[in-house]
């Protein structure tokens, strides 16, 4: 490799949310948290509020989702939502370019990483399902750290690769992922065709919105690199 190349880049470590972001995921997730109401008889909420929680942890995803029910059923609630995910999980597909992305990425040396408001076992059958483990060093589930938008995630990426926050950038579909950037003092990249509409991103502190894979492989392309 050309040491010359290697000095002039700009990020050692692209950290990835993974549903809205590489998954195209978003109007599953907002519909299994509809049938969750349904099944149990309450209001459900509309798809703009159902997609603003995506990306906060199940707990929290819920509880904001469903504000107008008692704490007592959001067990229930969870049962319900994950009996309807796990009938759609493997339906689910990969936004397309992200893999052929993710594996240049890879092959151009960066390291990879994922912190998301997924639970672990989730996480782990999706990159399972989808053959990627192989591309990401490392990856963060709010279940076993913490949840959006709390930096925790991205801390442990950087302690456990041992890459300086600055040398870190953060790709998300969701201003969670955004302030989690933030509160971390990562640089971040918006990608508009997640959960959140753009509108909610551009208020939001990152580097760029990009409105899909070729436009963030382009953006990449550039912006890696000083
Ligand atoms: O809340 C979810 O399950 C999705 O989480 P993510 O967008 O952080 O990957």
């Amino acid at each position: 490799m050309n040491v010359d190349k290697k000095l002039a880049r700009r990020y050692d470590l692209i950290v990835w949310d993974w549903d809205g972001t590489i998954m195209d995921s978003t109007p599953t997730i907002v519909q299994c948290i509809q049938q969750a109401c349904r099944d149990l008889g309450f209001k459900e909420p509309d798809d703009s509020l159902a997609s603003s929680v995506i990306g906060l942890g199940i707990h929290d995803s819920l509880r904001r989702a469903v504000p107008w029910i008692e704490p007592a059923h959001f067990s229930k609630l969870t049962e319900r939502f994950r009996y309807h995910y796990l009938a759609k999980d493997h339906e689910l597909h990969l936004f397309k370019g992200v893999r052929d992305l993710l594996e240049k990425l890879r092959a151009d040396g960066y390291l990879l990483g994922v912190a998301t408001g997924k639970s672990r076992v989730g996480l782990d059958r999706s990159l399972q399902h989808h053959q990627l483990e192989h591309l990401f060093h490392e990856t963060r589930t709010a279940d076993e750290s913490f949840s959006k938008p709390h930096p925790g995630m991205l801390l442990e990426l950087s302690d456990a690769l041992q890459v300086p926050m600055r040398r870190m950038l953060m790709i998300g579909d969701t201003t969670h992922d955004l302030d989690m950037a933030v509160n971390a003092g990562v640089d971040a990249v918006a990608v508009t065709y997640g959960a959140h509409p753009p509108d909610t991103l551009k208020e939001s502190t990152s580097l760029a919105h990009v409105d899909d894979v070729p436009q963030l492989a382009q953006w990449l392309d550039t912006n890696l690199v000083i």
